[in-house]
């Protein structure tokens, strides 16, 4: 593949407004298999010889439905929609940033760890907007319907509460979690969409006419690179990031309260539902993405 051929010029300012776009498919289409593994992975211990509140994310998934219908899997989606939009214009703008850091010319061909540093640079650019994010959309989803009032009526009241009960630091609460499961994974999310692409591109083949079927194949499986690292430090955010005040004295206190209550396998806990939301929705994310930057192209932008 030729990296010139076909390949228009990215700038940070394109890839802010295609990253957006890419942000509004992925929500669309993950959110329901979040909601199933937010529910799993924070369900409660099971006492020896009692059922636990989900046996699969098939049976999350149906109870969900029976419960609260639908509606149910889309809960807190108002929160990523309007955090992930921006985070992910961020991430990509950042990402562009990071590749552009790296060049002495503008058509220098990245090496795998070159790619790899610009996606974990973009890591640590989103985290300021993701970690208050994750914190509002987890609590949100936690929040299972039934005979309790719920506590929070949506993303703004939640916020509101937050502030109100712990300032600045509870909305951010869980940012080093944020960092430790988003650096390493958006160096392999953007490390390994960009190899793949490389792959599946025929030799001197153009790039932006490549099939959507490649092109979601190689944005699918870049979606399971990712949350095949993030996914443990990701199980242990959403403990911290959802447990009553007071509960955890920080990161390392709540891995290792959950290893000794529940042992390791409980990092993985839900580990089929995210892998697929991974695939579908970044699938959906970077043809989105691919499709903005053949539109903003066609327009001369
Ligand atoms: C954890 C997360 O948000 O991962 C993003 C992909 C996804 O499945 O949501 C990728 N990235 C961290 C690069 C924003």
């Amino acid at each position: 593949m030729s990296e010139k051929k076909g390949a228009q010029a990215t700038s940070p300012l394109k890839d802010f407004m295609a990253g957006g776009f890419g942000g509004v498919c992925l929500v669309l289409s993950g959110h329901p298999f979040d909601t199933i593994k937010v529910r799993l992975q924070t369900m409660p211990a099971v006492p020896p010889g009692q059922k636990p509140m989900y046996t699969s994310a098939l049976d999350c998934c149906k109870k969900t439905i029976a419960r609260e219908g639908p509606r149910g899997l889309y809960k807190g989606m108002s929160a990523p929609m309007a955090g992930i939009v921006p985070i992910f214009a961020l991430c990509f703008a950042a990402n562009d940033v990071g590749k552009k850091l790296q060049m002495k010319h503008k058509d220098d061909k990245l090496s795998l760890l070159q790619l790899f540093n610009a996606g974990a640079f973009s890591g640590v650019c989103t985290t300021v907007v993701m970690a208050p994010g994750e914190r509002i959309k987890c609590l949100l989803q936690v929040q299972q319907g039934g005979t309790e009032p719920a506590k929070y009526k949506g993303s703004i009241d939640c916020a509101k509460q937050l502030f109100k009960e712990g300032g600045i630091r509870s909305i951010y609460k869980g940012s080093l979690a944020t960092l430790i499961r988003d650096v390493p994974a958006s160096g392999l999310y953007f490390a390994s969409y960009e190899v793949l692409m490389r792959l599946l591109t025929p030799a001197n083949g153009d790039r932006s006419q490549l099939s959507p079927i490649r092109t979601l194949f190689a944005g699918g499986m870049a979606g399971v690179a990712n949350w095949a690292w993030a996914l443990p430090p990701d199980t242990i955010k959403s403990r911290l990031q959802t447990a009553p005040e007071g509960t955890y004295k920080g990161w390392m206190d709540a891995y290792r309260a959950l290893i000794k209550e529940e042992g390791h396998s409980a990092l993985f806990r839900g580990i089929k539902p995210v892998m697929l939301r991974a695939f579908v929705a970044n699938a959906a994310c970077f043809f989105g993405v691919e499709c903005a930057r053949s539109a903003f192209n066609y327009c001369g932008l």
